[in-house]
């Protein structure tokens, strides 16, 4: 196996010139010599965006992609082959100036949000907590916490994440804010204290349920059949499962790619998506972040509205469905929380939680002034 950086180049919209060093084998992708991509200056392979994007949005059906094609993806999705270069350095410039920093451009943000209701989506992994190791330990700060419980006195808020509903709400803690669980599939209104609050506001939207018993057995089959896997770590999140490969070393890779593909080939209902260092199992249903975000708006009577103004700040791939919905529908917009040039939809961009909290700190503080200069009018 071979190590070699390759250069995405972009000749559609000649936006990303993002390095990333993806561990090359005989992978479906560069296996035929007519499909290898010529060498590009530098010693870089040069590979189209159409053909990366096929590659980082495997969404693997039933098992029925190659083995290899999972694990190039799990490895064109790390971090930790992301290398500095020169070219890295100018790709990054270029990409802030498509997806600029919201701080940055904080008061063209909020003049076209003028007269309009702001509504908040917020992802938690990555977005409101940092990246660890422990899915268990992600916590949120307190401080993030105080800025959050904030943002909802002013704006109606809604977390959306991958992660089952119960388990993100233990870490966010707050009841007051729109809870969407399971990658949206697990919809719940504000508990209390909220004045965005619609009606009685339990559950309100379960479109996966019929597949927990499913999802039960499939958790089972795959906790058994990763065992073997030193660092592989499987999580339920009821109407969809996780299964964790960040502390699982990077030759085993395929290894547990094989496993998992071994139990999913029995349950062609489920399909595979990727995440960060991790791979998602979900229903095939046509659900995802970003219908939970129309579901969402509509519940709280902005459908079919011109006046609303939704943002959706998150830092994964399934964070694109609602980055899409909000092009698609010319309303509001996505900031993609990313330290590195990705493919986004998003609109604007913002480097860490760090960076997500002061941009939460300064619409409370936006909102607050506005909220006393009305009242001295
Ligand atoms: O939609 P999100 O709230 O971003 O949830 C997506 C997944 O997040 C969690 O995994 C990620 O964060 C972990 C803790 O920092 C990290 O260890 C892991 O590598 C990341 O993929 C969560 O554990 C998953 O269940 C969510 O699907």
């Amino acid at each position: 196996m071979t190590k070699q950086n390759v250069v995405v180049s972009d000749a559609d919209s000649q936006i990303m010139n993002m390095a990333i060093s993806v561990a090359v084998s005989n992978s479906s992708i560069f296996s035929a010599a007519a499909e290898k991509p010529p060498m590009a200056p530098g010693g870089y392979i040069s590979i189209s965006r159409k053909r990366l994007m096929n590659l980082k949005n495997l969404d693997i059906i039933n098992g029925g992609e190659r083995l290899t094609s999972w694990v190039d993806s799990m490895k064109a999705s790390s971090p930790t082959h992301i290398q500095s270069s020169p070219c890295l350095v100018k790709g990054q410039s270029s990409w802030m100036l498509q997806h600029p920093s919201a701080l940055d451009t904080f008061d063209k943000i909020i003049e076209v949000s003028q007269g309009k209701q702001i509504v908040m989506f917020l992802d938690y992994d990555g977005t409101l907590s940092p990246i660890v190791e422990d899915p268990d330990r992600a916590f949120m700060s307190d401080s993030m916490r105080k800025t959050v419980k904030q943002l909802a006195r002013c704006f109606p808020t809604a977390i959306v994440s991958g992660r089952c509903r119960d388990k993100v709400y233990k870490f966010v803690r707050l009841a007051e804010l729109y809870y969407a669980g399971s990658h949206g599939m697990d919809i719940k209104g504000p508990a209390k204290g909220s004045k965005y609050k619609k009606g009685s506001q339990g559950v309100l939207c379960q479109p996966a349920s019929e597949f927990l018993p499913m999802i039960d057995e499939v958790y089972k089959l795959l906790v058994e059949k990763t065992k073997s896997t030193p660092g592989a770590k499987v999580e339920n999140n009821k109407f969809c499962l996780s299964v964790h490969f960040r502390c699982v070393d990077e030759k085993k890779w395929s290894e547990l790619a094989s496993q998992v593909r071994s139990v999913l080939k029995e349950y062609p209902q489920l399909r595979l998506s990727q995440g960060r260092k991790v791979l998602e199992i979900r229903p095939t249903i046509k659900w995802d972040k970003g219908k939970a975000l129309e579901f969402l708006l509509e519940s709280l009577g902005y459908a079919n509205c011109n006046d609303v103004f939704p943002v959706y700040i998150g830092d994964d791939r399934t964070d694109e469905d609602a980055f899409k919905v909000l092009r698609d529908r010319g309303q509001g917009f996505g900031i993609l929380v990313s330290k590195i040039p990705k493919e986004t939809s998003a609109t604007y961009s913002l480097q860490e939680p760090a960076e997500v909290m002061d941009f939460l700190q300064r619409l409370v503080e936006w909102k607050r002034q506005a909220v006393r200069s009305q009242a001295m009018l």
